[in-house]
């Protein structure tokens, strides 16, 4: 086995990972995949790449874990510059510092549970010399994620929930400073998932370790990142924490992908230079706030967004929506789904959808008030 060629350690006050306009064309055609990618992962920080299917996250995980060559750009660890496409830098997958967890687990079907932990220890890019030392490293990090007492056991004969924890540990215990995860959970069923996202998220803080997560499912990624990168056709389209994806999307596929949202077309308004925005719609006239970079001015295009949950339904003579401009509305389609109510109304040539707490008082062909306060709405300019 070759010698290590590169020792890696993160000192304190550099980011984990830098990663600079990286692009990467296929099979030299001139179609991107992905391209201006540019973000930082501060160290012990766990980010996630979110985005529908072919938008470009496995690519990206791929070019920082090295098993594909990007087109263009840089990206650092530590520090250490792993690949630069102009100066033709490209360090080796098994020698950049991170370790990976496939979707597939990767775990090997002819050891047992103790020896798939202990490879990386054996034959990794940081090895252990004294056996005793492997095995109680080993034990100790398969009892944290709760498979000790399968350690002599055929890893095939693990369910999926623990054959994923197992990949966990093993690449815990390759001590890497980037953990790769490229939708690790996605081969197991919906209730699984969730507590495994919790369990993951727990390791994650536990150890310490920075961590780098793909995933197209919104509620993970929400969940369980410090920072999501929200990427959409090869570009990023916008890189916060959870909250303020949430609450201040900066563009209409954010506000869409995030959560649901109404996106209502503007036909004119006006930016105040307070950053308040006049807008006039078909659904009628909004105050809303704007997180985009709108300058003073009339507009022309761009939406209204309003979540389902702050689009309130009430009956036609309803007070508060007598007194506070509501509009009025006839509903599509009305479902009672435990938690909450889920409606739909047409208004404007438009299908607004709210979300509200039960009980379910109306029904189809209802007649009724629609009301959106002007601080639960906010204008995007795309
Ligand atoms: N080996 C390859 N050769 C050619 N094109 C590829 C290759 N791998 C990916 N692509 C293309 O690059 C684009 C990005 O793919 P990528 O797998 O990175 O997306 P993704 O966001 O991870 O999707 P998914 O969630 O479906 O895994 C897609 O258009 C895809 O078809």
């Amino acid at each position: 086995m070759a010698a290590v060629a590169h020792e890696f350690t993160v000192p304190a006050d550099r980011e984990a990972v830098v990663v600079t306009d990286l692009a990467k064309a296929y099979g030299g055609s001139d179609a991107f995949a992905i391209e201006d990618i540019t973000f930082e992962v501060p160290q012990g920080q766990f980010l996630t790449l979110l985005g529908p299917s072919g938008c470009g996250k496995t690519t990206t995980l791929r070019c920082i874990a090295g098993l594909e060559r990007a087109t263009r750009g840089r990206i650092e660890m530590g520090g250490d510059v792993v690949f630069d496409a102009s100066s033709k830098r490209d360090v080796k997958t098994e020698d950049r510092p991170i370790a990976m967890v496939p979707q597939s687990y990767g775990i090997w079907p002819h050891m047992t549970v103790l020896e798939n932990a202990a490879f990386p220890m054996k034959y990794g890019r940081k090895r252990v010399k004294e056996k005793g030392d492997i095995r109680t490293r080993a034990m100790n990090v398969l009892e944290q994620v709760g498979l000790a007492d399968f350690a002599d056991r055929w890893s095939t004969r693990l369910s999926g929930g623990q054959q994923q924890r197992l990949a966990l540990a093993r690449a815990l215990l390759c001590d890497p400073d980037v953990l790769l995860l490229d939708e690790p959970l996605s081969n197991l069923d919906a209730k699984l998932r969730v507590r495994l996202r919790g369990e993951l998220r727990q390791f994650q803080q536990q150890f310490g370790v920075t961590s780098l997560y793909v995933t197209h499912d919104q509620a993970e990624a929400l969940a369980m990142s410090d920072t999501v990168i929200v990427m959409n056709q090869g570009k990023v389209e916008q890189i916060d924490s959870p909250e303020a994806l949430y609450n201040s999307p900066r563009t209409s596929f954010v506000a869409d992908f995030i959560g649901s949202a109404n996106l209502i077309p503007i036909e004119e308004g006006t930016a105040e230079a307070s950053g308040v925005v006049v807008a006039k719609t078909s659904v009628g006239q909004f105050r809303c706030e704007t997180v985009s970079t709108t300058t003073p001015g009339e507009l022309t295009s761009g939406f209204v967004c309003a979540r389902p949950e702050n689009v309130m339904v009430l009956p036609v003579h309803d007070e508060r929506a007598l007194a506070e401009g509501g509009i009025h509305a006839k509903v599509t389609a009305a479902e009672f789904l435990g938690d909450r109510v889920a409606i739909d109304v047409a208004v404007g040539g438009l299908t607004l959808s709210s979300s509200m707490p039960g009980p379910l008082r109306v029904q189809p062909g209802d007649e009724v008030a629609v009301l959106i306060r002007p601080g639960d709405c906010l204008y995007l300019d795309r």
